[in-house]
């Protein structure tokens, strides 16, 4: 069997502290908490805030917005202080810099992928978005752009020689082996594939996905040392 490079990976919608100990227990980078009131996995910012202390510097934090307002954004910035917005609605190329410019963060602009020609509008966020996440459109009368638990056809990142993503629908602890060694993203996001029910996050599916990653990908240098 072939191995692959391990992408970075981020787990989220986290909400509480024993998952997201579970994540970094396992090597995760990153953690993503969502401030989307109509997410199961919507976390207020006075709780955000604690459990962003709890992380520490021990991994990057992510906020997941959707068409942030101005106002919102500075009370996540300045309350929670994380790394990076994920802007995951329908922003402009020209609003994604603008976030950049007025929080000082980070950014992550998701773009919603059914086929090859949806890959073409990543070219005019990439000058203004720190990362690219590619994410399957979510499907009709979902209440919420993302964490659907949907993919889309990975083999269509095969050849694509648009820049470095983040790669994420859908993925849980059956199919990672899968999205890495077709899409060879830089970074995986995970939040629905490792939950019991929309929301709840289920630590033995946690350690099922690293598992499976683990198993798939050759362990850089640093890794393999300890
Ligand atoms: O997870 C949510 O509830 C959510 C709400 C609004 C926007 C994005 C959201 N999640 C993001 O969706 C993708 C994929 O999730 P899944 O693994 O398919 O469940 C991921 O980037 C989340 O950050």
């Amino acid at each position: 069997m072939s191995s692959y490079t391990r992408p970075f990976v981020k787990i989220c919608g986290l909400s509480t502290e024993a998952a997201i100990d579970a994540v970094l227990s396992r090597g995760g980078e990153e953690v993503g908490f969502v401030s989307f009131a109509r997410s199961p996995r919507h976390v207020p910012i006075e709780a955000m805030a604690r459990l962003r202390r709890h992380v520490g510097e021990r991994a990057r934090v992510t906020i997941v917005t959707v068409d942030p307002d101005d106002a919102l954004l500075a009370r996540l910035a300045a309350e929670v202080r994380p790394d990076t917005i994920q802007l995951h609605g329908g922003e402009s190329p020209e609003r994604v810099g603008e976030v950049a410019v007025r929080t000082g963060l980070d950014t992550m602009k998701a773009l919603s992928i059914a086929g090859p020609d949806d890959l073409a509008r990543v070219a005019a966020y990439r000058p203004v978005a720190g990362r690219i996440l590619l994410d399957a459109k979510a499907p009709k009368g979902s209440a919420i752009p993302g964490g659907n638990g949907v993919s889309f056809d990975w083999s269509i990142l095969a050849a694509w020689t648009g820049g470095p993503f983040v790669l994420s629908g859908g993925i849980n602890p059956d199919n990672v082996a899968d999205a890495v060694r077709v899409a060879r993203p830089a970074g995986i996001d995970i939040s629905s594939g490792v939950e019991s029910a929309p929301g709840v996050k289920d630590i033995s599916r946690i350690h099922r996905l690293f598992d499976a990653l683990d198993a798939a990908t050759l362990l850089e240098p640093e890794r393999q040392a300890s």
